[in-house]
């Protein structure tokens, strides 16, 4: 997964699920966090889908606890041949553990995507920019998400990801909530390399997510 185009991120926490991913999404993006037991699950594995890796931390919207042992886990999943991209936070890549995980991930060719999200706001557009270029120089793409209380957010949000992009980074960006729904088929318009949707509906990951059919259509309908 290079991400050189727009790729379409079926989310769930369970693999089996991939079939009923494959006629809408690129790839699935396997959460980590939210599976029981999730390195069998990944070497149970036999769907066609390739799978972007995230074991997300509390701090950050997800279940992992902040111990060593969830980079390993990740770490460990970057070595599986299906997996080819990785999601690490930007706050785990200040510590050292986090760049080796990093290293290790492009050691086994799996691409990394660094990632931050802000669940109670949108910050300014310096801040917007700071972020979001950091996670580009440790990864191959930046993520960046965060929520939208405004409109305005939205645009400063899809301002920052053209720029970016405009000066050659990889960037995914989404804004959460119900108000920044939209951007979740716009910004690929913008420079946006990355959109997720649940596989299940009932299993929204992120506030404001469509669901993948609708998400697959509106970005067709788009492109
Ligand atoms: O970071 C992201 C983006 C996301 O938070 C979203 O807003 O769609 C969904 C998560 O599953 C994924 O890891």
């Amino acid at each position: 997964m290079n991400f050189e185009s727009l790729v379409l991120a079926a989310v769930t926490a369970d693999l089996t699920e991939e079939s009923a991913a494959r006629e809408h999404a690129d790839a699935v993006e396997f959460r980590m966090d939210l599976a029981i037991d999730p390195l069998t699950t990944l070497d149970d594995y036999d769907g066609e889908l390739p799978i972007l890796a995230t074991n997300r931390t509390e701090a950050e919207g997800g279940e992992a606890a902040e111990k060593s042992e969830r980079l390993d886990v990740l770490r460990r999943a970057a070595e599986h041949p299906a997996v080819e991209a990785i999601d690490i936070e930007l706050a785990a890549i200040a510590e050292s553990d986090g760049r080796d995980v990093v290293e290790h991930a492009h050691e086994h060719d799996a691409s990394v995507v660094v990632s931050a999200h802000d669940f109670s706001g949108t910050p300014s557009r310096s801040e917007l920019r700071e972020t979001l270029s950091r996670a580009c120089e440790h990864g191959d793409v930046g993520k960046l998400a965060t929520t939208a209380t405004s409109i305005d957010d939205v645009l400063v949000l899809l301002s920052v990801t053209r720029d970016l992009d405009a000066n050659g980074h990889r960037v995914a960006t989404m804004a959460m909530g119900a108000t920044g729904r939209h951007s979740r088929a716009i910004a690929p318009l913008y420079g946006s390399r990355i959109a997720y949707a649940p596989v299940d509906p009932n299993e929204a990951t992120a506030p404001g997510q469509y669901d993948l059919a609708t998400l697959a259509d509106l970005l067709d309908a788009l492109r």
